[in-house]
C-alpha cells in the first residue's frame, strides 16, 4: 500500500512531494522492479512506456489494485512514435531504461545496437533538455571497458593493486578493443550518449544523472529460451545458466569462465534508485556507479555456487560434470570481447546518497533461483518431456 507523501521524506529531511515519472523501458527487468516499488513504497505516478508489458501486467491488473490510476501503460516504440514528446511533457521526471543490451547482440547485431543505445536515446535528450526536465539516464558499467591492469604482464604484482583495476566515475578511462571486435558496439554507443548527457549539462543546464549498472540481477532477468523466449535466444549469463539448470545440462562456461564480475541483488540496486529519483539536489550532475563490490566471482565461481543453491531449492542433484567449456566465438560468434574485471568504487553513491548494497551472493542466488524454479520448472518439464524429481 502506498506511503502519504508527508510521512515520506529526503535525505535532508524535507518532505517527498509526489512526482510524475515518464519510464521509458518500463516493461523491462529493471523497469519492473522499479515500478513495483514505486506502486508498493511511494505516491509517485508512472507512464510506463515499454513495447511489452508482460513483466508489469500484475501491477497493470484489476482496476482494484490499491495504486489503481497511479500506473499507465503507453505501448509505443520511442523509434517512431509522435506521443514521446508529449508523455516527456507531462512528467517532472524521465527514466530512459529502452536499450538492447544483451551481449550476444552486440556483435551480431552491431547496427541495431548503435541505434537502440545512441540514435533512439537522441529525441529523449533532446525533449527533456529543451522542456527543462529532468533526466535519468541508464548507462552501463561496460562503459569502463577493460582494466588498465589487463594489460600487465600476468604475474605482475600490480595487478593485484586497486589503482589498477577498481573503477571509478570521474577517473577510470574507457578502454574498448579494436573496431572489429563488435563487441564494444554497445559501450561506445551508451558512453557517447553519456558525453551527450553531460555536454546537455554542461552547455544548456539540463538536470541529468547518469546511473552505470554493475550486473544487476534477480527475478525476472531476460527470457528462458523455448519457454519464454525464443529457443535460439542468448540472454544474459543470469538466464543462460537457469535454463541450462532447469533442463539438467551442464552450464556453458565462454574461454573457460575466468572473467570476473560482481553481482548486485535487484532489490538492493532499486533502493538506489529511488534515493536518486527523490533526492535530486544531490543526485543532479552526478554519474553513479551501482553495484556490490562485495560480490566478485569468476563466472566459473558463478556457476558453480548456482549449481549448489539450485541443487539446494530444487531438491534435484547436481549433475557429475556441472560444466563445459566453450570458446567464445563458438557461443557468442565473431567479434566477441570480454570485460576482464568490474569492481565498482562507491565514494561517490556513499557521499551522495549514503546508499550501501546489503545482500550476498549466496542470498540473492536462493531468492532468484527459487523464483526461477517455481516460475519455470513445470513448464520446462513439458517441453524437455521428462520428469522432475520433487523435493525432498
Ligand atoms: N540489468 C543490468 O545489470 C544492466 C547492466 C548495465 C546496464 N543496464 C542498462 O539498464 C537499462 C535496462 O536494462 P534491463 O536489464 O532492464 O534490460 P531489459 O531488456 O529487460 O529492459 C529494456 C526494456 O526497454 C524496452 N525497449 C527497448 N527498445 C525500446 C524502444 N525502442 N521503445 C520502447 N521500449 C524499448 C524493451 O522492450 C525492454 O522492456 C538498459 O539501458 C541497460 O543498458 C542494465
Ligand atoms: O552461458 C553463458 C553466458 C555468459 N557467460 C559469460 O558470463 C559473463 C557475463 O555475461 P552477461 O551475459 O551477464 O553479460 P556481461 O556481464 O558481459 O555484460 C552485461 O553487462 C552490463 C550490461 O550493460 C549488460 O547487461 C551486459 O552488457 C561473460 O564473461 C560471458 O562471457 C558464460 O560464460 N556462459
Amino acid at each position: 500500500m502506498a506511503s502519504s507523501t508527508s510521512t515520506r521524506v529526503d535525505l535532508d529531511g524535507n518532505p517527498i512531494n509526489a512526482i510524475t515519472i515518464c519510464m521509458i523501458g518500463a516493461g523491462g527487468f529493471i523497469g519492473s522492479h522499479l515500478c513495483e516499488k514505486l506502486m508498493h513504497e511511494t505516491s509517485h505516478k508512472v507512464l510506463a512506456l515499454d513495447v511489452y508489458n508482460d513483466k508489469i501486467k500484475h501491477l497493470l491488473e484489476p482496476d482494484t489494485l490499491p495504486w489503481h490510476g497511479r500506473i499507465q501503460f503507453h505501448r509505443l516504440n520511442i523509434k517512431q512514435d509522435s506521443r514521446l514528446e508529449g508523455l516527456i511533457k507531462m512528467a517532472d521526471l524521465t527514466i530512459n531504461l529502452a536499450a538492447i543490451c544483451t551481449p550476444a547482440d552486440y556483435n551480431t547485431r552491431p547496427l541495431d545496437t548503435i541505434y537502440s543505445n545512441f540514435i533512439d536515446a537522441l529525441p529523449v535528450v533532446k525533449y527533456c533538455s529543451e522542456n527543462n526536465k529532468r533526466l535519468i539516464h541508464f548507462s552501463t558499467c561496460e562503459v569502463y571497458g577493460k582494466t588498465i591492469g589487463s594489460f600487465l604482464p600476468k604475474d605482475s604484482p600490480l595487478r593485484q593493486d586497486p589503482a589498477y583495476y577498481l573503477l571509478k566515475e570521474d577517473e577510470s578511462p574507457c578502454i574498448f578493443g579494436s573496431i572489429e571486435k563488435q563487441r564494444w558496439s554497445y559501450a561506445c554507443a551508451k558512453q557517447l550518449i553519456e558525453r551527450l548527457i553531460y555536454a546537455e549539462g554542461a552547455e544548456n543546464g539540463m538536470d541529468f544523472t547518469i546511473v552505470r549498472p554493475f550486473n544487476w540481477i534477480g527475478p525476472r532477468m531476460d527470457f528462458i529460451p523455448g519457454i519464454d523466449g525464443p529457443s535460439e535466444g542468448v540472454p544474459r549469463v543470469l538466464a543462460c545458466f537457469s535454463n541450462n539448470l532447469l533442463r539438467g545440462e551442464p552450464l556453458k562456461l565462454v574461454d573457460g569462465g575466468q572473467s570476473q564480475r560482481t553481482f548486485v541483488y535487484i532489490r538492493d540496486a532499486i533502493e538506489a534508485v529511488l534515493l536518486m529519483i527523490e533526492n535530486p539536489a544531490r543526485a543532479n550532475r552526478h554519474i553513479f556507479n551501482v553495484g556490490n563490490p562485495n560480490n566478485e566471482v569468476t563466472v566459473k565461481q558463478l556457476a558453480e555456487m548456482m549449481t549448489q543453491v539450485y541443487s539446494k531449492v530444487s531438491g534435484e542433484p547436481s549433475l557429475e560434470s556441472p560444466t563445459i567449456d566453450v570458446s567464445s566465438k563458438e557461443f557468442y560468434g565473431e567479434g566477441y570481447d570480454d570485460s576482464d574485471k568490474r569492481i565498482p568504487d562507491m565514494t561517490i553513491i556513499n557521499k551522495q546518497l549514503g546508499w550501501n548494497p546489503k545482500t550476498s551472493l549466496w542470498d540473492l542466488l536462493e531468492s532468484t533461483l527459487t523464483y526461477q524454479h517455481r516460475t519455470y520448472a513445470e513448464a520446462m518439464k513439458k517441453v524437455i518431456g521428462k520428469p522432475l524429481a520433487s523435493k525432498a
